[in-house]
Formats: C-alpha cells, structure tokens, sequence
C-alpha cells in the first residue's frame, strides 16, 4: 500500500566515508575543529568529543558515564558535578554517531564498538592515575553499554551505576512478529527507519522533555533498522553474560518506563551472582530518572553518589594517616 511506498521514500543513503588524510583539519559535525576540543580518536581514527570534570585535590577515584542513544554527554554535567565536588574524576565522551563526535548520526555497524571506545578511554585515565577505583555511570543504552564493559573486564571496576539500563527490550515494541520483521528487513533494507523516541516517555518533568526536544546535539530522526539490530544483538549478549556478573551494581529503574522495560533490571538483580547488588524502584518514574521530577531527579543524585562513595575501598595510606 502508499505507506509502504512511503517508508520505502523514506530510505536514507547512509555514507559514513572518512575525508581523505591531509586533508584540512577535521572538524565536529557543528564545525567546529577537533583540535579546539577535548577529543580522543578511536580505534578506527574517529573523532569522539570528551568531556572532564576534575575535582581541585588529589581525586579519590575515577568515574565514567555513559550516556544513551540519541543523546550526548552533556547532559550528565550536574551530575558530574556533584561527583567533582566529592572529589572524584568523572570523564565521558560522546559515543560514534552521537553528538559532537565523528560517525553516521545514531548507528553503529557493531555496539562492540561502544564498549571499545569506552575501554579505550577508561583506559587512558586510568594510565594517568593508576591507582584509583574506577566506577562507571550508564543510562539506558549507556546502561548496556556499561554492563558489558564491566563483563569484560570483571576485576576492574569497583562499581556500576546503572540508571535505567537496557537490559531487555520493552515487550510491546519486541513482539515475535516485530523482531522477525525488523530482521526480514534488516537484510532488505538496513537504512529503513523506524519510528523515533518518544521524547514524551523520558520524564514527567515537562521542561525537561521540552530541553531534550530543543537539544541540537540530540538525534531526533527515525532509528535505523540496523541500528536497532544491534540493540537487539546487546539485549541477547547481556542475557547471556548475567549469570556471571559478579562485581558490585547499583540499579534504579521507574516502574512507569515505557522505553527500557524495568523486567530487565529485576532479572538482572535476581539472576546476577553478584554479592553485592541493589535495585531501587521509583514508583511512577518515567525513563530518564535523572531528569524526572525534581524530587526523584534529587534522590537520583544521592543514591548514586552516597553508593559510589560508600564503594571506594580504603587505601592502607588513609588507614596510616
Ligand atoms: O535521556 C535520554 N534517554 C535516552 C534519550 O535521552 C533514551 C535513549 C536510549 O538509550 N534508549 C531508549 C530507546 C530504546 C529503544 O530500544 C530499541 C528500539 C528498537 C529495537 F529494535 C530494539 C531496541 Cl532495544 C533504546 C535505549 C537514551
């Protein structure tokens, strides 16, 4: 039928081609040259925009987040403000494809690239302060994203903060009939895009809905039907990677998510072998907890701030002094 013929319209060419090396100086997606911002350049020469929060003392440990899809790391500024102020070293950058960083707008021929990049960056800080805890932060994608990082590496991280992760999809939007679809046409038509976030769905915090909507450096077109394949492929992975995750989490989910299915947190803390692990539920809340209403937004802050502090293990020299 015409819709059909529509959503065929709707096929975007994508061309992730790199400029020639030589060139003149690469620059943002905004314009602006790499060599006037904080950056890092990832394993496949892309240019992914960093942002630091360094507390004036010596810091007492590392934190990374990592923000969600669609979206950038600039959001997480008061949040990473608050970790500055109790002297912790929060750092993030924008992944592949997402805000003022180098790659095709919101998608990734791999998510395994996510965890690399991220890797790639905890790895650097962690060269320039080799003996400190490292924590990592994730909401939603981000949340996925820092679950099989920490799979990865299980011994390194003194602790995860998962807000809202992506752990399974939500049911409505992953029916049998829609997954066999998404993958018919992922062979069809990979660059097909799908509806895009409902931004009403983020938070009951209206101005907060309205700044998510007005952010530029937010994605707002459709998702990519590739893009969403590999959504899927980090769902399965996770699913198979919980039965061994052992390290220490922190999990807060809003019982009326409709983007990340809280199901997917309540099976990760009953099924993870991890000794030390909590949930909180916030009743009513919506996806973004950290910009929900500001009362849930503020117990959001001291949650994840009092567990990263209570997380960071005592060094015998503090013990001394
Ligand atoms: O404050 C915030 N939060 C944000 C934006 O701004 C929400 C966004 C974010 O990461 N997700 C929300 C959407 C969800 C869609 O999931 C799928 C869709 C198709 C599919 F085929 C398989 C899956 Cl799993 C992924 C996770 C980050």
């Amino acid at each position: 039928g015409s819709d059909v013929l529509s959503s065929l319209l709707r096929v975007s060419v994508t061309d992730s081609s790199m400029p020639e090396p030589g060139a003149a100086p690469r620059r943002s997606p905004q314009g602006v040259p790499y060599s006037d911002l904080p950056h890092i350049v990832n394993a496949d020469g892309l240019h992914l925009f960093c942002r630091y929060w360094e507390p004036a003392g010596q810091p007492r440990a590392l934190v990374f987040i990592a923000h969600g899809a669609g979206e950038h790391c600039g959001p997480y500024d008061e949040m990473a403000q608050k970790l500055k102020e109790l002297s912790l070293l929060v750092f993030a950058h924008d992944h592949v494809g997402h805000g003022q960083s180098e790659g095709d707008r919101m998608n990734i021929k791999d998510f395994q690239i996510y965890i690399r990049d991220s890797l790639q960056h905890i790895d650097l800080m962690k060269s320039r302060h080799p003996d400190l805890p490292v924590f990592i932060v994730g909401h939603s994608m981000g949340g996925a994203i820092s679950i099989l990082t920490a799979c990865e590496r299980p011994g390194d991280f003194a602790g995860v903060v998962l807000i809202a992760p992506l752990v399974q999809m939500n049911p409505e939007s992953a029916t049998p009939f829609k997954v066999f679809m998404a993958k018919l046409l992922n062979h069809m038509l990979p660059s097909l895009t799908m509806g895009s976030i409902e931004s009403k769905w983020l938070s009951r915090d209206k101005r907060q809905v309205a700044a998510y909507d007005a952010d530029e450096l937010n994605y707002h077109g459709g998702m990519r039907v590739s893009f969403g394949m590999q959504l899927m492929a980090a769902v399965e992975r996770m699913e198979r990677e919980i039965p061994s995750i052992s390290w220490p989490f922190l999990l807060l989910h809003g019982d009326a998510d409709k983007l990340c299915d809280i199901r997917g947190s309540r099976i990760m803390h009953d099924n993870s072998p991890s000794t030390d692990k909590k949930i909180k539920i916030y009743e009513g809340g919506y996806h973004a907890l950290h910009h929900d209403l500001p009362e849930v937004a503020e117990s959001v802050l001291k949650e994840l701030t009092t567990w990263i502090t209570e997380h960071i293990p005592a060094t015998t020299s503090q013990e001394v002094q």
